[in-house]
C-alpha cells in the first residue's frame, strides 16, 4: 500500500463542479489532490448539454426545410438525410468538447490527479482504489465532494436493456433507429424527443407526470403539450407498459400503443452519493439517502466538507454546478464564507424553449401574486416567426409589483429567460421594466404586454401613462 497522501483539500470528481472547486483552492495557495476515475471530460461537455444542443441545432437544420418550402424554395421534396451521417457529426462536435475539456483539466490537475473511484473512511480520511487496483489512502484537512450524478435506469428496463439507452450511451450510436419511445419526459427527454423526431425518426414519448418539462404552471404545461403533440405523440399522466418482442419493444398506455426499435431512458438522474460509503463514515443521511448541506455554504453539517454539483441533488445544472464548485472550493480553503444564491434559472432549448425563472408557481401564495399573462398571437415577430402559441407568465407581488418568477414557452426563449432572470435578481418592479426600451418588431415586446397586465391590476400610483416616468 503506498505511503499515505496529506492534503489541503481532497476533490471527489473532476467534473464541473471539482474543477471550479480546484481553482478556488489554488486561488488561495493551498494544496489539492483531485480523485476522479473517468472518464474525464464532464458531464456536460461529454454526454450533457453541449453534445445534446448539437443533436438540437442539427435537428432544426433539418426540420427547417418544411417552412422553406412554404416561402417558395423549390426542391424540397428531392433532399434526404443520412441520419447516421448526422449523428455522427453531432458524435464528432461531441469529441471536440469532450476532448478540450478533457486536455485543460488534465493540463490543470498534473500531477495531482489520482484516476480511481473513491471513498470515505471518516469524513476527511479518503481511501482512491488506483488502476493497479492498489489503494491509496488520502488524508485532507477538508474535503469537496463534486461526484455528480449517473441517469435512473430501472431494474424492469433490465431485460429488454440491449435495446435500452440513456444520454450516457446515445451519442455513441452509431446506427439511429426508425423509432425510439422516450421514457420521461423532462428536459432531456422532451429535447431528445424532439430532436429525434426532427431527423425523421417516428418517436413516442411517455411520462408518469401529467405536464412534461417539470413544468407545473397548469396554462403553459397544456400550451407545451399541444405545441409539441404535433411533432410525436406525448402519452403523460401514467405509466407506460414495455414488453420485449423478437423486434422491438412495444410500448403500452391507455392513450395508445407503439412497437419501437429502442427505449431513450431518460428517467431522471440520481446522485453518486451512494458510491461514497457515507453512512460509515459517520455522515447523516436524509431519508432519501442523501447529505445534509446548507446552499449558502455547501457545508455538510459541521464538517470541514462541502458538497457540490449533481451530486447534491439541489440544482443539478451546469452553472450551478460551477458556483457550488466555487463556493465550496472556496469555503473548504479558507474557511466559511456564506454566499448569496443566483436566482434560479432553467431553459430547455425545445424551439420555442421553455424556461422557469424565480420562484416556482407552486412555492407561491397565490393570495400575493398578480400574474401578468401574454400570447405570441399579440406580438409580430412571433407571428412571422410561426410562434403564435408562445405564452409568458410573469409572476410579481401583488402590492409592490416587484417581479418573482416567471414561466414561459417562447421562441427566443432562452434570451428573454435569461433578462427575466437579471431583472428578479436586481428587484426591478413591473412598472421600471415598462420604462425600459422595447425595440420593434422584437420577440422582447411580448414582455410589455405581461408587464401592463401585472401593472393593470396593481394598487395605482400615479396617473401617468403606464411606462412613464415624470423628468427628475
Ligand atoms: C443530456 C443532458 C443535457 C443537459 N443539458 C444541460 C443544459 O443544457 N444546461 C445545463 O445547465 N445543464 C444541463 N445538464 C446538466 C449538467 O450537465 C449537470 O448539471 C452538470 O454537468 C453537473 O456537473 P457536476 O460537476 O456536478 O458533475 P460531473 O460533470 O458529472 O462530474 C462528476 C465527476 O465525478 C466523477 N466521479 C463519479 N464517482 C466518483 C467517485 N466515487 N470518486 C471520484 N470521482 C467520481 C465522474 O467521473 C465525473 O468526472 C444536462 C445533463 C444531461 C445529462
Ligand atoms: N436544458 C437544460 O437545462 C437541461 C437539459 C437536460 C437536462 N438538464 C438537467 O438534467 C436533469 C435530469 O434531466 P431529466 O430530464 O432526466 O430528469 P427530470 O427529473 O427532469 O425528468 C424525469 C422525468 O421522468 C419522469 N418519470 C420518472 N419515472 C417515470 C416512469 N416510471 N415512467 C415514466 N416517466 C417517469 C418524471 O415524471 C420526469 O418528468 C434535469 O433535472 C436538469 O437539471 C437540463
Amino acid at each position: 500500500m503506498p505511503q499515505d497522501i496529506q492534503t489541503d483539500v481532497a476533490i471527489i470528481g473532476a467534473g464541473t463542479a471539482g474543477l471550479f472547486a480546484m481553482k478556488q483552492v489554488r486561488m488561495a495557495g493551498k494544496s489539492v489532490t483531485m480523485i476522479d476515475p473517468g472518464p474525464l471530460g464532464t458531464t456536460c461537455a461529454r454526454v450533457g448539454c453541449m453534445p445534446s444542443k448539437v443533436a438540437l441545432h442539427a435537428a432544426h437544420l433539418w426540420h427547417q426545410r418544411q417552412e422553406m418550402a412554404e416561402y417558395g424554395t423549390q426542391g424540397i421534396e428531392q433532399l434526404s438525410l443520412d441520419r447516421d451521417k448526422a449523428w455522427a457529426r453531432v458524435s464528432a462536435m461531441r469529441d471536440r468538447f469532450a476532448g478540450k475539456t478533457e486536455e485543460n483539466a488534465r493540463k490543470a490537475m498534473g500531477e495531482n490527479l489520482l484516476e480511481g473511484p473513491a471513498r470515505f473512511v471518516e469524513p476527511t480520511v479518503l481511501e482512491v482504489e488506483l488502476p493497479g487496483g492498489e489503494r491509496q489512502v488520502v488524508r485532507a484537512q477538508a474535503v469537496v465532494i463534486a461526484n455528480g450524478s449517473r441517469p435512473v435506469v430501472p431494474e424492469w428496463l433490465e431485460p429488454m436493456s440491449d435495446r435500452v439507452v440513456t444520454t450516457d450511451t446515445l451519442f455513441d450510436v452509431k446506427h439511429i433507429p426508425d423509432s425510439v419511445g422516450v421514457l420521461g419526459l423532462g428536459a432531456i427527454g422532451l429535447e431528445m424527443g424532439l430532436a429525434l423526431s426532427r431527423l425523421g425518426v417516428r418517436v413516442v414519448g411517455s411520462d408518469i407526470a401529467r405536464l412534461p418539462a417539470g413544468i407545473s404552471d397548469p396554462e403553459l404545461g397544456q400550451r407545451v403539450i399541444e405545441q409539441f403533440s404535433a411533432e410525436f405523440p406525448l402519452w403523460l399522466g401514467e405509466s407506460a407498459e414495455l414488453s420485449k418482442e423478437e423486434d422491438g419493444i412495444l410500448m403500452k398506455t391507455s392513450q395508445g400503443q407503439e412497437k419501437v426499435d429502442m427505449i431513450l431512458a431518460s428517467l431522471g438522474r440520481r446522485p453518486n452519493t451512494d458510491t461514497l460509503n457515507l453512512a460509515e463514515a459517520g455522515f447523516e443521511l436524509d431519508d432519501k439517502g442523501q447529505l445534509r448541506f446548507d446552499p449558502a455554504t455547501q457545508q455538510v453539517q459541521d464538517f470541514p466538507v462541502f458538497v457540490a454539483g449533481d451530486v447534491n441533488g439541489h440544482r443539478p445544472l451546469q452553472h450551478e454546478a460551477g458556483d457550488e464548485g466555487t463556493i465550496a472550493g472556496f469555503n473548504a480553503a479558507r474557511g466559511i464564507t456564506r454566499f448569496r444564491r443566483r436566482t434560479p434559472l432553467s431553459i430547455a432549448f425545445t424551439h420555442p424553449d421553455i424556461a422557469v425563472i424565480g420562484e416556482r408557481l407552486e412555492d407561491m401564495d397565490p393570495d400575493e401574486i398578480v400574474t401578468g399573462s401574454a400570447d405570441g398571437s399579440g406580438n409580430g415577430r412571433s407571428v412571422i416567426l410561426g410562434a403564435q402559441s408562445n405564452l409568458i407568465h410573469l409572476h410579481a407581488d401583488a402590492k409592490t409589483g416587484r417581479l418573482r418568477g416567471a414561466s414561459l414557452m417562447a421562441t427566443h426563449g432562452e434570451h428573454l429567460a435569461h433578462l427575466l432572470a437579471w431583472a428578479i435578481q436586481r428587484g426591478e418592479t413591473a412598472q421600471d421594466l415598462l420604462a425600459m426600451p422595447f425595440y420593434h418588431p422584437v420577440v422582447e415586446e411580448i414582455l410589455p404586454d405581461a408587464l401592463q397586465d401585472i401593472v393593470s391590476r396593481l394598487p395605482e400610483t400615479h396617473d401617468l401613462p403606464k411606462g412613464f416616468r415624470r423628468e427628475e
